[in-house]
């Protein structure tokens, strides 16, 4: 009887504890445990980001499939492995040593006819896959529109093909972007009929010649201001058209920026949208850049995003919603922030926290006016630019600030679209999602972007963009601050020589220009000499 009575108190106890346990437990943690998962685009920046967060914060996932192809020499293996010793798995690596057991790399290509996967691996996939993270693009703004229409929108749809054969799938979580969309200044959660006939358009450039692509390219993207928004908008079509064999959600971010929170503050790995800008001003290199001050800036960070993706992959799968979700995953209508701000934040922290070997003092001029950005570009770009080579050229060196310059203006060209314009974009589904989760998984899988401050962010994304992109230790600070102060002095030696050789060319011309130079000399040799004769009276 006392034996029946404990095992019974037993029972309770351990059913009360499973209660509580599943109460404080996350929803979405709990059901990616034991799920078999596919990302494509899982060397990209974002897809290591959603991987780590998987494996961290679901260890007991059953199986990460990643398609991966050889690239750069490196077999795919060699890329797996190299991927997983980088730093931004070093949480998951401390909590789940074993971590990358669960990876298993597939070899794929999505621009070849089935991506390129072997029949085994094929045959593997679609009896085990449950959810589907479709990542890979060309993201890309000069990407040929062959190539772009390949991947971005051929190879969605050889997935979402592959996919449907998917026994076990429960969920396709198609990455879009909030510039899908961009011809438009209101962009709902909505898919807008495409531009073309995209089968059409495919069969078209098939057989065209590159160069004739090259040419009516400008003709055919319309009023998209390049070719990846375009095939990125025709792909949100194909998703869709699948939407009644598959359980299908868009999630479409602004500009993806450096991690908030997540594996680390301000973690980042590519030169990428704003990135490569923040980097340039910090060098001091960037000295001028077109904006507008007042446009908003629709930064999201990494973070905010994969955790969007995983609650959308949740609530897909278990909610099974009746009509095709497509969730905006945008800042601006939250919580703005705008150009102007953002590279003040960025000059004042690069002025306390400078990158190692500045070619000058962080510094930017932000202007929506072509003029006067041009003007900027002759004086404090390509002058500098044409006298440091000069000075590179005298010292038996290769010259290289203009290539850097022609580059990075190269550069701001195409990113000016996004610099002067604002866009808004409703954002209720995503708030929709947030209200749908439980306590425990608004801390895990926070997407409220309510919460972030601008300042901090930016301080901590530059800061990252230093440490995570240019591996720069924070103990050289000290040194990368003296090195400001002797860009400093130079450039006042040089601003002081350049005013009085402008001041001997103008004398030499004007009498006019010789008589004010003359009355000042005598005005500052009479106010030193009273000065020298008062201080000789009061001794
Ligand atoms: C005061 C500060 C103010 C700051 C604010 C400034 C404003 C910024 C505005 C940003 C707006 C962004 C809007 C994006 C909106 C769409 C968002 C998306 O949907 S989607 C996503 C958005 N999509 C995009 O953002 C893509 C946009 N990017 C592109 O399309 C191309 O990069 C390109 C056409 C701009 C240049 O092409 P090309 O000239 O051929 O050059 P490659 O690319 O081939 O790079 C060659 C090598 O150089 C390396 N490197 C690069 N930068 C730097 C640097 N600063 N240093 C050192 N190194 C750098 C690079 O890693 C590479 O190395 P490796 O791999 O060879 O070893
Ligand atoms: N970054 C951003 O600001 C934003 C990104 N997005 C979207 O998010 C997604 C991910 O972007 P992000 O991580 O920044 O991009 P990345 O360029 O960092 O990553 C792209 C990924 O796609 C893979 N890929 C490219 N071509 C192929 C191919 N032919 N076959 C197989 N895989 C391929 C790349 O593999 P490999 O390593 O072999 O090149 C890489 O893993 C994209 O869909 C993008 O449109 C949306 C809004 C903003």
């Amino acid at each position: 009887m006392q034996v029946v009575n404990n095992h019974k108190r037993y029972h309770l106890q351990e059913v009360r504890r499973r209660t509580e346990r599943e109460s404080t437990m996350s929803s979405i943690a709990a059901y990616y445990n034991r799920k078999t998962v596919l990302i494509t685009g899982a060397t990209g920046f974002m897809g290591k980001v959603l991987m780590e967060k998987l494996l961290r914060s679901s260890p007991n996932v059953e199986a990460v499939y990643i398609l991966v192809r050889p690239k750069a020499g490196q077999s795919m293996q060699e890329r797996v492995a190299n991927m997983v010793k980088s730093k931004v798995f070093d949480r998951v690596r401390e909590d789940c040593p074993h971590f990358q057991e669960k990876i298993k790399p597939i070899n794929a290509e999505l621009t070849q006819p089935n991506l390129a996967i072997s029949a085994k691996d094929s045959q593997e996939l679609l009896s085990r896959v449950n959810v589907v993270f479709h990542c890979a693009a060309t993201i890309r703004f000069d990407e040929p529109l062959k190539h772009a229409l390949l991947l971005n929108v051929m190879g969605t749809q050889q997935l979402l093909l592959l996919s449907r054969q998917m026994q076990k799938l429960e969920a396709f979580i198609h990455v879009s972007t909030a510039y899908a969309n961009c011809n438009r200044r209101n962009i709902d959660e909505v898919i807008y009929p495409p531009p073309v006939e995209i089968k059409k358009l495919c069969d078209l450039v098939e057989w065209l010649d590159e160069s004739i692509i090259q040419e009516i390219t400008p003709k055919l993207i319309g009023d998209w201001p390049n070719t990846y928004t375009y095939t990125k908008a025709l792909a949100e079509y194909l998703v869709q058209q699948e939407k009644d064999h598959l359980n299908v959600a868009i999630i479409r971010p602004s500009i993806v920026g450096a991690s908030w929170h997540e594996p680390f503050p301000g973690w980042i790995d590519n030169f990428n949208g704003p990135s490569g800008m923040i980097i340039a001003a910090g060098k001091g290199i960037l000295q001028t850049v077109k904006v507008n001050n007042d446009a908003v800036a629709d930064l999201i960070p990494v973070d905010v995003v994969i955790n969007l993706i995983l609650a959308a992959g949740w609530y897909t799968a278990v909610h099974r919603p009746k009509t095709m979700m497509v969730y905006n995953c945008t800042t601006g209508g939250i919580n703005p922030f705008c150009w102007g701000d953002i590279g003040y934040h960025v000059i004042s922290t690069f002025k306390r926290n400078p990158l190692e070997q500045a070619f000058r003092i962080p510094s930017a001029q932000m202007t929506s006016n072509h003029l006067i950005n041009q003007y900027w570009i002759t004086v404090s770009h390509k002058a500098p630019a044409m006298l440091y080579d000069f000075y590179l050229r005298l010292t038996g060196r290769k010259p290289r600030m203009m290539k850097i310059f022609n580059r990075l203006h190269k550069s701001m060209m195409l990113l000016e679209y996004f610099t002067t314009q604002s866009w808004e974009w409703s954002s209720e589904n995503m708030n929709m999602l947030m209200a749908q989760l439980s306590p425990e998984d608004r801390r895990l899988f926070n997407f409220d972007v309510r919460q972030l401050h601008w300042s901090e962010y930016i301080e901590n994304y530059c800061i990252g963009a230093k440490k995570y992109l240019l591996n720069e230790d924070m103990s050289g600070i000290p040194a990368a601050k003296q090195h400001l102060r002797k860009l400093r002095n130079i450039q006042y030696a040089f601003n002081t020589t350049l005013l009085v050789i402008i001041w001997r060319i103008f004398i030499a011309r004007s009498q006019m220009a010789r008589n004010i130079w003359y009355f000042v000399v005598s005005l500052c040799y009479k106010f030193l000499s009273y000065f020298r004769a008062s201080s000789t009276l009061r001794h």
